[in-house]
């Protein structure tokens, strides 16, 4: 047990990091948002992580904001009362930072998404790059519900994620979609039963944790770069996350390991 509203783990080159707040649904309040925003910093920050999972605690992944602690308290209606609620003043994109907005982790990052993921619950899983969910899972921005805005990055990924009209729909209307719904919208890449959500992600977390860590850092940076800018220039800057990868050891280490055929042993320099 853990007082911690977000804490991490780590699993050989994997870091796992739980949202911890299973009576509220796992609804962001002060002391998580500072708790998410520092495990993020620590995965960026360790050389040894590779790969960040993200998972909730319980029934739900993450029901959003607090709307009863963080959104008064951001939006002035609620004086600061405590440590937590200073330092989410003192820091006005802990949000952005908490949700993946305008934070780069720099390493792939998988949602376990293990229940429910509405409105910031569904803006994190935006910021991952690969997303398993469970089939009880429901998804959307109902932030418009309740007459504020899906501040946590979905006016830009979701257009971008999803099919312009669908990405309006869950935009205007706040209404959710089943797991199968957003499988079939291309958001997600698995739906599993409950109980396999957390083996079926970390499945890929050591899959892509074998690879060559500069290698996959520089194709997840060149592709979220790369998107929606015009083909040359998407190639241009291609060009420039590329060449650096073939001057490390582990680009001489992976093709010898082919030929002297044996398992690559790559040390991300
Ligand atoms: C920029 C970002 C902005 C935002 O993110 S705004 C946040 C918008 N979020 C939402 O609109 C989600 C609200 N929550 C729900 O719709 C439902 O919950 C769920 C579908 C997630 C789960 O439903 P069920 O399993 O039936 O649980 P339950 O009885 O509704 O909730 C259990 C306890 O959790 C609290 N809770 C749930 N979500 C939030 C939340 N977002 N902020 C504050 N509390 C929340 C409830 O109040 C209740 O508490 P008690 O047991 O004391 O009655």
């Amino acid at each position: 047990m853990t007082d911690n509203a977000a804490w991490m783990e780590t699993d050989g080159y994997i870091a796992i990091i739980h949202l911890n707040r299973p009576a509220a649904r796992n609804a962001l309040d002060p002391q998580m948002l500072v708790e998410l925003a520092d495990c993020w910093s620590r995965v960026r920050d360790a050389a040894e992580i590779r790969v960040a999972v993200v998972t909730g605690t319980g029934d739900a992944f993450c029901s959003g904001a607090d709307l009863g602690r963080l959104i008064p308290l951001v939006s002035g209606g609620r004086p600061p009362e405590d440590e937590w609620d200073r330092r989410v003043l003192a820091d006005r994109d802990i949000l952005g930072t908490a949700l993946l907005r305008t934070f780069d982790v720099v390493k792939p990052v998988i949602a376990a998404i293990n229940g429910h993921a509405i409105a910031g619950g569904m803006e994190l899983v935006q910021g991952t790059d690969l997303r398993i969910a469970s089939s009880a899972a429901r998804f959307g921005v109902q932030e418009v519900k309740w007459a504020i805005f899906p501040g946590g990055g979905s006016t830009v990924r979701l257009p971008r994620q999803l099919p312009f009209a669908r990405a309006m729909e869950l935009l205007l209307t706040g209404d959710l979609i089943d797991a199968g719904t957003a499988l079939d919208y291309g958001f997600l890449n698995r739906v599993v039963a409950p109980e396999e959500v957390l083996p079926a992600a970390l499945d890929f977390a050591r899959r892509i944790a074998a690879n060559g860590p500069i290698a996959v850092q520089a194709i997840r940076a060149s592709a979220r770069a790369c998107i929606g800018r015009p083909e040359s220039e998407g190639m241009n800057l291609e060009s420039g996350f590329a060449a650096p990868v073939f001057r490390t050891e582990d680009a001489r280490e992976g093709p010898r390991a082919f030929m002297e055929k044996r398992t690559p042993v790559f040390k991300g320099r």
